[in-house]
């Protein structure tokens, strides 16, 4: 382990609160701590022991507050550095003084993410891992938090070390060779290595089509409703919404201004985006409206497109299909609860959903629809969801999935034999730079300077 400077910082969020945490990580940890808090039980600072006390000035000795503190020694904390934390009373003054306090006494303020970089550098967790911790804190339904959680649990990371020990085995074989050339490749033994190559290879595929899956779940979809005036927009939002905001009201046009929510449809964070009624207007804000709402089609990543199901499809509703063009599409035929009279064109293939949000017959239908057109079926409890979730990962792992495929070609073709041992390395090294073996510093920097301070 690498000897660090101590770094402080404010672990509990800004504002008031019921209690604050400082946390002090690095060799100075506890001597800091000692110079500022006067322990009153358990016999002072103690390793894995909670004390009472009192955090006063150093030379004065003037009360700055009542407190609780910890000290887990190293290497049994958070970043395996000799770790204390200082439990005050929340107010914004009273945990800055501590903290200003605990700079004065030899350390100095943690950089964001400072502390997760230091539980990786010193090996406590891998990239994977540590980002994952940040994916727990910013996790917005039960089924992106499991997701989350099980990254942070190294889930995530045992699969990626499967590919790694398949690529490791094949590296000894071809270095082996290469210092024995005079023995042929030998057939038992290529069969041997391809056996190992191909799980690596087909764990490699299971992970980059499962990102697809994994991304959405981590940062959510956006959605458009998008329909002609008074067909039930704004009523389809508030439904999904469960809540009276966006305005329903009988009078066309009305919805003028983009509306944004994000709302769990079945644990897939959506973010739900309510257009004005596209139709031709004279009204300027309403066509400004209209104009945001075309615009917002194509960044969608699913478009529900509301017709009104007890009137005929109209040319209105036709030029919106046309904006949809082949975006990815849900119809939904609103107003269930009064006879049928639309009959869609026969060229528009986008799955129908029937509902009425009047009555709410066809909403669960309809929320089922928005996460299987993410999903493909799968379900999203997240219970035993393991899946890559950025596109870092994702990067990554195609540059070894190709790496490892060319690795294959050359060995069964048998040319180009002094390539074997370059791409085997080639795809190591792809591999860790998602586990952080690997992974430039610049890359780390960017990683952990997007994490909160105390973190
Ligand atoms: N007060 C407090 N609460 C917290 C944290 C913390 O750092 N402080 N955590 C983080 O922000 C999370 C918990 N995560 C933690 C992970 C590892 C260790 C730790 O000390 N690990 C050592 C020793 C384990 C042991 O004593 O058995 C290790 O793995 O070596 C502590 C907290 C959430 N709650
Ligand atoms: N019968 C019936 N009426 C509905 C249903 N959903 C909405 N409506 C009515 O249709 C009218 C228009 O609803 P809105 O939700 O304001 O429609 P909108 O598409 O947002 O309209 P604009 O704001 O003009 O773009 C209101 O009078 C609603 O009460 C439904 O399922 N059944």
């Amino acid at each position: 382990m690498y000897v660090r400077d101590t770094i402080a910082a404010i672990s509990t969020p800004v504002g008031e609160g019921g209690i604050g945490i400082v946390r002090i990580s690095g060799p100075a940890a506890l001597q800091i701590a000692r110079s500022i808090f006067n322990a009153k039980s358990n016999g002072g600072l103690k390793s894995h022991r909670f004390s009472y006390g009192e955090v006063v000035q150093p030379g004065t000795g003037d009360l700055v507050d009542e407190a609780m503190a910890v000290y887990m020694k190293a290497p049994n904390s958070y970043t395996r550095e000799d770790v204390v934390e200082i439990q005050c009373h929340g107010g914004t003054l009273v945990v800055s003084r501590i903290l200003a306090l605990v700079i004065s006494q030899g350390s100095r303020p943690a950089e964001p993410g400072e502390f997760t970089k230091r539980a990786f550098l010193n090996g406590r967790i891998d990239l994977v891992q540590a980002e994952a911790v940040m994916d727990v804190i910013s996790s917005r339904t039960d089924a992106s938090l499991a997701l989350a959680q099980h990254q942070r649990e190294g889930l995530l990371s045992q699969r990626i070390s499967t590919v790694k020990e398949g690529i490791v085995y094949a590296l000894a074989y071809v270095e082996a060779l290469i210092d024995f050339p005079e023995d042929d490749v030998n057939v038992a033994v290529e069969t041997d290595v391809l056996g190992k190559v191909a799980p690596a290879l087909a764990e490699l595929d299971a992970l980059i089509a499962g990102f697809d899956e994994g991304r959405v779940l981590r940062d959510g979809v956006s959605v458009v409703i998008a329909g002609k005036p008074n067909v039930g927009k704004s009523s389809l939002l508030n439904t999904l919404l469960k809540e009276k905001r966006a305005i329903v009201t009988s009078v066309p046009g009305t919805t003028r201004d983009l509306i944004e929510e994000v709302v769990n449809i079945n644990g897939l964070p959506v973010k739900l985006l309510d257009t004005a009624g596209i139709r031709e207007s004279e009204d300027q804000v309403e066509q400004e409206g209209v104009r945001l709402s075309l615009d917002r089609i194509p960044k969608a990543d699913l478009v529900l497109f509301v017709i009104d199901g007890s009137s005929a499809f109209g040319d209105e509703d036709a030029a919106i299909l046309e904006a949809i063009g082949s975006k990815s599409c849900i119809v939904v035929r609103n107003k269930s609860d009064l006879p049928l009279a639309v009959d869609l064109p026969s060229g528009c293939s986008a799955p129908v959903v029937a509902i009425s949000t009047h009555t709410g017959d066809g909403v669960p239908q309809l929320r089922d629809a928005i996460t299987n057109a993410f999903m493909h079926g799968h379900a999203i409890d997240g219970r035993e969801f393991v899946a890559l979730s950025k596109a870092r990962h994702r990067d990554a792992l195609l540059k070894a999935r190709e790496s490892l495929q060319s690795f294959v070609a050359n060995l069964e073709s048998g040319v180009n034999m002094e390539l074997l041992p370059v791409d085997l390395r080639d795809a190591l090294d792809a591999v860790g730079e998602v586990t952080g073996e690997t992974t430039a510093d610049d890359v780390l920097d960017r990683i952990f300077s997007s994490f909160c301070i105390g973190k």
